[in-house]
Formats: structure tokens, C-alpha cells, sequence
């Protein structure tokens, strides 16, 4: 199938037929048929022949076929096993791809990748996505950019300001790790079946430094779960729930220089920042 590009709705239909594929749902199984739109998440990948890249979820390898033409060093790791005779007979012409049967969730990717530097790719499966993108960013892996299809309301979280309604603790992850940019958006019926939401196309880049310096990151993100777990709470009542006596409330809150009658979801990474390392030194005079 080397000439056969694989996203479009015929070759994805005769694929389909030809191993008698169930799309299954729970796994979130909708297949690009757009040639276009695969061209265009690789491109934005910008991949040099020999570059490793990880892709989540080939399906039946339309994403795959597109990184495997840039001459990258493709491993994709597919969890349905039903896939796998699949991907066997759509990607035979290429021996720069490697398919990794399992659970991306489960996986040591560090030791996958060769605990070298790498990029993402992929079409991620919607039910998932919040926990990949955590998994893959928290294990601090050698990554450069991470070029990821998810729902386009997931896109906007991940790219959201403070104040707004859907800034959350996603939002202050992925922008304390990677600069965020939506790249496109992607209509419900560029896939085969056809899902209920729109997407886009994320371009993450990993910074090399947060933008934010703190004396303990997991201070930090204490602060951060404590913020968002209740959004309707003032900031200082968000404090006491999380432990802090009242004194300590008081001291935190003087010596970061913000007011606690504001809610947390308002906060910039700087606040959020200045409040964990308030509560750091509050700590250590203890
Ligand atoms: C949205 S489809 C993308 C398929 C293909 N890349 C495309 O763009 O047409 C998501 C894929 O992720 C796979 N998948 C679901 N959960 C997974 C997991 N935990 N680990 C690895 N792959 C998974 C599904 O079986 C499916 O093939």
C-alpha cells in the first residue's frame, strides 16, 4: 500500500472491510480521511530524516504513513491488538516504523525512546487525553515539541488566560512546561466514524526552563490542584482547606502580597509561583 495514501474515506472503508474492523468507540477509534489534514500535522512536527518520534495510537497508520515520508525514526504504540495485522500490511514498504503494542499509559517511555530526545505526534484518543499529556509532560521527558489532536475544547483550556472560565490546572501545566499555540481546527467529519466535537491541532514546545522559578515545583502545584478543586472559594479560605492555620493564612498571605478575597483561577503562573514560595518559607520558620 505504498502508493495508496491511507487518509481517505475509500481506503479507510476498504481497510475496514478487508480485516472487518469494528471501530471501537471506548477506545476512541475515529480514523482521519483527510490527506490534507495528516499532511498537515506532520508538517507541523517538522521532522528531519532520522528524527525519533513518537506517535500514540496509529489506528491503521493514516498519521503513521505521513511521519513515516519524512524519513523520521517512527515507534507508534497501539493498545487495540486488533490493529495490529492492520498496520503489519498498511505500512510494509517502511522500515523506519516501529509498532509497539500496549498501553501508552503503562508504557516506560523514556525507556522506549531510548532516553534520547523526541517528538509527538499523534491523534490522540479523546478519552484519554488529559492524563497522556500530563503523564508525558511530568516525567519531564527528553521531549522538543509535541504536536497533538485533541478536542478543540481541550486546545482551549490548554492555551486559556487567567480568569477566563476555563482557565484550569491544565492551563498552568502545559504553559509552566510547553508554549501552547492552537495551530488548526478540524470539523467532525474530516474522520471516519464521524465524533460529536470539533478538534484541533496543538503545537506544544517544551521550554528548557519554566517560565516561572520556584523554591519546590510540587509546592507549586499543590497550590495549583488547592486553587482550581474549588473555584467558587476565596483564595484565603482555599488556603485553610488545604491545611493552613489561620496565622499561616495571614503570613502567606503578606508575604506574597495578595489579596485572599480573590479566587484562585485568577492567577497568573507569577502568583501561583509567589504564593508556593510564601507557604515554603512560612514552613521553614516553623
Ligand atoms: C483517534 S484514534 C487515531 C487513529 C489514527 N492515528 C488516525 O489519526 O486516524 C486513537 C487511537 O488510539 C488508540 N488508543 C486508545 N487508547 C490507547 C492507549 N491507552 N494506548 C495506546 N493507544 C491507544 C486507539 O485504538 C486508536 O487507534
Amino acid at each position: 500500500m505504498k502508493d495508496a495514501n491511507l487518509a481517505t474515506l475509500e481506503v479507510v472503508k476498504y481497510v475496514v472491510k478487508r480485516f472487518g474492523l469494528h471501530m471501537n468507540k471506548r477506545l476512541g477509534q475515529n480514523f482521519l480521511i483527510r490527506p490534507d489534514v495528516v499532511a498537515q500535522i506532520a508538517d507541523t512536527a517538522d521532522l528531519k530524516p532520522g528524527d525519533p518520534v513518537l506517535e500514540i495510537g496509529p489506528g491503521i497508520g493514516t498519521l503513521t504513513q505521513a511521519l513515516a515520508e519524512t524519513g523520521a525514526a517512527v515507534t507508534a504504540v497501539e493498545i487495540d491488538s486488533h490493529l495490529l495485522p492492520v498496520l503489519d500490511k498498511t505500512l510494509e514498504h517502511y522500515d523506519n516504523v516501529r509498532i509497539i503494542h500496549g498501553d501508552i499509559l503503562k508504557t516506560d517511555i523514556a525507556e522506549l525512546m531510548g532516553h534520547k530526545p523526541f517528538k509527538v505526534c499523534a491523534n490522540l484518543p479523546y478519552y484519554i487525553t488529559t492524563p497522556i499529556i500530563m503523564t508525558l509532560l511530568e516525567e519531564r521527558l527528553p521531549m522538543e515539541r509535541l504536536v497533538v489532536m485533541v478536542q478543540k475544547e481541550v486546545a482551549e483550556r490548554m492555551t486559556a488566560s487567567p480568569g477566563s472560565r476555563i482557565y484550569g490546572a491544565l492551563s498552568v501545566a502545559v504553559q509552566y512546561y510547553t508554549q501552547p499555540e492552537i495551530i488548526f481546527e478540524i470539523p467532525p467529519k474530516a474522520f471516519m466514524p464521524a465524533p460529536e466535537v470539533t478538534s484541533a491541532v496543538v503545537c506544544l514546545d517544551v521550554r528548557k526552563e519554566p517560565p516561572v522559578s520556584v523554591m519546590e515545583e510540587k509546592r507549586f502545584f499543590q497550590v495549583v490542584k488547592a486553587a482550581f478543586s474549588q473555584r467558587r472559594k476565596t483564595f484565603a479560605n482555599t488556603l485553610k482547606a488545604a491545611g493552613v492555620s489561620k496565622d499561616g493564612v495571614a503570613a502567606i498571605l503578606a508575604d506574597c502580597g495578595i489579596e485572599g478575597s480573590r479566587r484562585g483561577e485568577t492567577f497568573s503562573l507569577d502568583e501561583f509561583a509567589a504564593i508556593a514560595d510564601a507557604w515554603t518559607r512560612y514552613n521553614k520558620k516553623q
